[in-house]
């Protein structure tokens, strides 16, 4: 069988990882397709896969998750190449001008709250977002509804009789039903909007399983634990590397009492891979599973139930769908030239300004 995996955001981190662990598991057949931004750095993720699997079938797809018009041109190109897709992971995201809070994180480490502190994050960040050049926040665009769309294009290949795919969300200890708000599910209000993107997925997760699970297609949901990986680093921007070094023994003492300090890339990928071996019938549409490493290094994946109700993922589900229709009739209501001019690399805002106007209600 030939199986074909998709991972977005595959050329670093814990997308990366991930590939490298699929490719050493010997599937055969297996089709890896690595869904980027960024070609240079794809080409280079490739280089580094097939030094270890020479044999191994790497393929580069351009994708920008942020941007809608990438999405629509990458699911095409998708559906042209494969005429199924058994995995898709959806593992792209961003965390952009994270402001980390110095006296809230030293009040934690002498408070009872220490514990949750260090394995979420809650209450010590908060991030200053954009605007993409749709209109969307930046991070609801990179993180979820670039994802959510991407899904609903590649549907024909996602939802196959006579067998099951799996979309498998990264998503983040981080989400937290606080940040997020269904009236303003972009987060164009609040300070929060990394935590709002991740619980928004936890959400959709559960409402993408009661839409599509009788079509075979099932969705879980991962957190690969603190990994140290550019999106981490990004958060003391001034500690240079070999602070980061000389900090790894007291996160490794961290780590006998909280295993969700999986510190490496590798560890961070555990549940993701995990559940790439799983049967998805067999998983709880209510529990994300989280990559664990103990205090001797030993990895594992755990499900914990999720904060999440049917009510609130089913409303967040219709908006999302209401918002996917508006930018669909935007994006076809565009012009030949003015589609073929954002092909180009130039001129998406111009083509993409009366979007930016009627998406403006829904953020
Ligand atoms: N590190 C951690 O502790 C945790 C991370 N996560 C999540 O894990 C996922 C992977 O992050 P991680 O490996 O840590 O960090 P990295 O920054 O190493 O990886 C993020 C990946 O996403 C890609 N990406 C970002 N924006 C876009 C976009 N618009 N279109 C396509 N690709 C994009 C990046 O590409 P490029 O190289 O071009 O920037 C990169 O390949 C993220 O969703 C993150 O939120 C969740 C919990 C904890
Ligand atoms: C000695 C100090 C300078 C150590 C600082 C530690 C913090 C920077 C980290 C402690 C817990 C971490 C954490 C994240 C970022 C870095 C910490 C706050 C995340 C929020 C990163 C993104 C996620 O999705 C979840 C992570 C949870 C834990």
């Amino acid at each position: 069988m030939n199986l074909v995996v998709l991972v977005t955001g595959a050329n670093s981190g814990i997308g990366l990882a991930l590939c490298e662990r699929l490719l050493s598991q010997g599937t055969r057949g297996l089709q890896l397709c690595l869904a980027c931004r960024n070609m240079r750095r794809a080409e280079a993720a490739r280089s580094v896969l097939l030094t270890s699997h020479p044999t191994a079938q790497v393929a580069l797809l351009h994708l920008d998750t942020s941007s809608i018009s990438s999405v629509v041109r990458a699911a095409q190109e998708v559906r042209l190449r494969y005429d199924r897709l058994d995995y898709l992971y959806l593992n792209a995201g961003i965390m952009p001008n994270p402001q980390f809070d110095v006296t809230a994180f030293f009040k934690g480490l002498f408070s009872s709250k220490i514990i949750p502190m260090l394995a979420t994050g809650v209450g010590i960040l908060t991030q200053k977002d954009g605007v993409t050049s749709d209109g969307l926040q930046e991070v609801f665009a990179t993180n979820l509804f670039g994802h959510f769309l991407l899904i609903r294009e590649l549907e024909p290949l996602l939802c196959h009789a006579g067998q099951t795919s799996q979309l498998i969300w990264t998503s983040s200890s981080n989400a937290h039903r606080s940040a997020f708000n269904l009236e303003d599910i972009q987060h164009q209000r609040g300070s929060q909007p990394y935590s709002s993107s991740k619980y928004a997925s936890d959400l959709l997760s559960l409402a993408l399983n009661t839409h599509y699970n009788k079509q075979g297609l099932y969705s879980s949901v991962t957190c690969p634990g603190f990994v140290m990986t550019s999106l981490t680093y990004n958060i003391l921007p001034s500690f240079p590397a070999f602070v980061w070094t000389l900090l790894m023994p007291v996160f490794w003492l961290i780590r006998l009492v909280t295993n969700t300090f999986t510190l490496t890339p590798q560890n961070g990928s555990e549940a993701l891979f995990w559940l790439f071996k799983q049967k998805p019938e067999s998983l709880d549409p209510y529990a994300k599973y989280h990559s664990l490493t103990s205090g001797l290094g030993n990895n594992y994946t755990q499900p914990r139930k999720m904060d999440i109700d049917l009510e609130t993922s089913e409303s967040l589900y219709e908006t999302l769908l209401q918002l996917e229709s508006e930018v669909r009739k935007n994006f076809h209501g565009t012009s030949e030239s003015e589609r073929a001019s954002q092909r180009g690399g130039r001129g998406i805002s111009r083509g993409m300004d009366h979007l930016r106007v009627n998406t403006e209600r829904f953020q």
